[in-house]
């Protein structure tokens, strides 16, 4: 059975860690609370790809967090990763469902409304809404969709959501009163001194928003 929780969702950039190792990072923010982790390295060898993705697979075990797989296909089905997050320009829905199969997590980048449309078209698991705000973690991206994006989207998407792109403490509340079912964050928590601290202050406005919009 697929289960899982998009509400704070790390991913990597060994670039960003302050010299850190991955498995030190990610270990922290699993304590801290995260919970699902994207490997995400945009300069890697296959080989580097593959073992890093291997020694986050261990990590990650005792928590029963999943392992996603940027981009990478090859690297999802060779380390047996719990899905693959895909964008508007990767490898396409239909072909990596196929070679994944049924049960694994699959993740789509949508970037426009009409993405979102397409989308419902499609058996992903989850959108990803991006970029919410501009970010220098990642400067090829459509134009940030701000939280009426957001908005918008959900509205009319049939999948879970998650907003990715300048997320951070001082808006991360707002991402989810906009609608979505989660966070994405990769510096918020990558480049702190402190990323357990970093995750927990996250998950503490993400379990107190989430409270409130049940209430409302
Ligand atoms: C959760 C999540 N959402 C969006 C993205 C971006 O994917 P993509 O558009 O394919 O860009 P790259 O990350 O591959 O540069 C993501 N990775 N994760
Ligand atoms: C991978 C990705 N996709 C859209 S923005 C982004 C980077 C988000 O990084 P940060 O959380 O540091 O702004
Ligand atoms: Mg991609």
């Amino acid at each position: 059975m697929k289960s899982f929780d998009l509400s704070l969702y790390l991913v990597t950039d060994r670039s960003l860690s302050l010299g850190r190792t991955l498995e030190y990072i990610v270990t922290e923010a699993a304590k801290g609370g995260v919970t699902m982790v994207q490997l995400r390295e945009k300069d890697c060898s296959t080989l580097e790809f593959y073992q890093q993705a291997m020694l986050l697979k261990e990590c990650l075990r005792p928590y029963n967090i999943p392992l996603i797989i940027n981009d990478r296909l090859d690297i999802a089905l060779a380390c047996d990763a719990e899905g693959l997050h895909i964008g508007q320009s990767d490898m396409p829905y239909a072909i990596a469902r196929k070679l994944l199969g049924k049960d694994k997590i699959i993740g789509l980048s949508v970037e426009c409304l009409q993405d979102a449309i397409d989308a419902n078209e499609l058996d992903v698991d989850y959108i990803g809404i991006s970029p919410v705000f501009g970010t220098p973690t990642k400067t090829d991206t459509a134009p940030a969709l701000g939280l009426n994006g957001i908005r918008e989207i959900v509205k009319i998407s049939r999948h879970p959501a998650v907003g990715i792109g300048g997320i951070n403490r001082t808006n991360a509340a707002n991402i989810i009163l906009a609608g979505a079912d989660g966070i994405s964050v990769v510096s918020a928590i990558t480049s702190a001194t402190d990323p357990k601290e970093a995750a927990l202050q996250l998950r503490s406005i993400i379990n107190q928003t989430i409270k409130k919009t049940i209430n409302q």
